[in-house]
């Protein structure tokens, strides 16, 4: 693939300004719940959420019918080090499971009527062209963050660029709300390392267990996180970070998140992985920070830090560890619900029942 015929045109697309939330709409969004029958406030994050998502879908009526979910699948080079419990051909065969219907994102999308879309960013176990899998290949793998920067800077423009085309795929199907997904074998290390190198901290602070390694496997992954950082010491700012330590997917949901955002389409974030390339968005375009939903806690160690440093508040905390979207998906009927209590509550006076004293 020639990856400079797939920049985009405008290659400082993602620092275009991003949309901005409708504050009349949030005003009164604020204002009808404090009408309706329920001492105020008593909706906890359910309130807030509808509120934020009326000044973002810019309605006074807020809606999640129509979610899109886009998982991107990439290999890590990083795999070499022995930092999963896994083996790296697992992230080509989930591809194709995600393809075939019996990967949990599959299932969630099912049960949720939302759309799943699938892309394969460069997979070293490459299940080839299938249906129901779009083929964005970058490289089989990103490089070894240990050695090298997990991507040239080309790759970097492709992988940003993916994200956006999931995000223009979503507009063309109308959705309501965009969530991304990720799967690919050792990213828990990259998406640390990235971590680490924005928040300037130490990765036994946030190293964890990923899909399951012991104590010994999670002090052995800090530790080559470590050599990744030192290695990549003389990558100052946000984009080179992301280009030295990420990875291709983790690149894509960034860029989408920032297409998103500058298409004013709301954004639900799943776990540690999504969390870190959020994180990462904002650092490229702060004006992200707006359009941002975050749907759990993940089980992961270093998530809570990483939601901390952004100000989230997560609606959900299952103690689930899995990526893919999952999280994200499963806070759906939340919001879906919170979008029902908003729109279909009686007010004080509509119901004639008596308010605060
Ligand atoms: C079968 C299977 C399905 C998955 N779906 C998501 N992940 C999750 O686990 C991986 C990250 O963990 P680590 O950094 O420890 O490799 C990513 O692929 C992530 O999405 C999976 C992992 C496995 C094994
Ligand atoms: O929180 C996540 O996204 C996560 C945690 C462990 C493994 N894969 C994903």
């Amino acid at each position: 693939m020639n990856l400079t015929a797939t920049a985009a045109a405008d290659p400082d697309w993602i620092l275009h300004d991003c949309a901005e939330p409708d504050r009349d709409c949030r005003a009164q969004a604020l204002a009808r719940q404090d009408r309706l029958t329920k001492p105020p406030g008593s909706l906890g994050a359910l309130e807030a959420a509808a509120v934020r998502l009326a000044a973002l879908q810019r309605t006074e009526q807020p809606s999640l019918q129509r979610v899109w979910i886009s998982v991107f699948a990439a290999d890590h080079g990083v795999a070499a080090e022995g930092v999963s419990a896994f083996p790296q051909a697992v992230t080509g065969e989930m591809v194709r499971n995600f393809a075939s219907g019996g990967a949990a994102i599959s299932v969630l999308a099912r049960e949720l009527g939302a759309r799943l879309d699938v892309v394969n960013l460069g997979t070293v176990n490459d299940p080839g062209d299938i249906p129901g899998v779009r083929r964005v290949v970058l490289a089989p793998c990103s490089g070894n963050v240990c050695v090298e920067p997990a991507m040239s800077e080309p790759q970097l423009r492709a992988a940003l660029q993916a994200g956006a085309d999931s995000v223009r795929l979503a507009l063309a199907a109308n959705a309501q709300l965009y969530i991304g997904g990720e799967m690919g074998i050792a990213n828990t290390t990259a998406a640390t390392a990235l971590s680490c190198a924005l928040l300037d901290l130490a990765p036994a602070q946030l190293a964890g267990a990923g899909t399951g390694l012991d104590a010994a496997g999670i002090a052995h992954k800090a530790a080559v996180i470590e050599r990744a950082l030192a290695r990549h010491a003389d990558a100052r700012d946000a984009r080179e970070r992301l280009r030295c330590l990420g990875g291709f997917e983790i690149a894509a949901l960034a860029g989408a998140y920032i297409a998103a955002a500058q298409a004013a389409l709301p954004v639900l974030v799943d776990g540690f992985i999504a969390t870190a390339a959020a994180l990462a968005a904002t650092r490229l375009n702060p004006g992200v920070r707006d359009w941002l939903l975050y749907a759990h806690r993940s089980h992961e160690r270093g998530h809570a830090a990483l939601l901390d440093a952004l100000g989230a508040q997560p609606l959900l905390a299952l103690d689930m560890r899995l990526g893919e979207g999952s999280g994200a998906a499963v806070a759906v009927p939340t919001l879906r619900l919170a979008c029902a209590l908003h729109a279909g509550m009686a007010t004080f006076d509509q119901a004639g029942v008596s308010e605060q004293v």
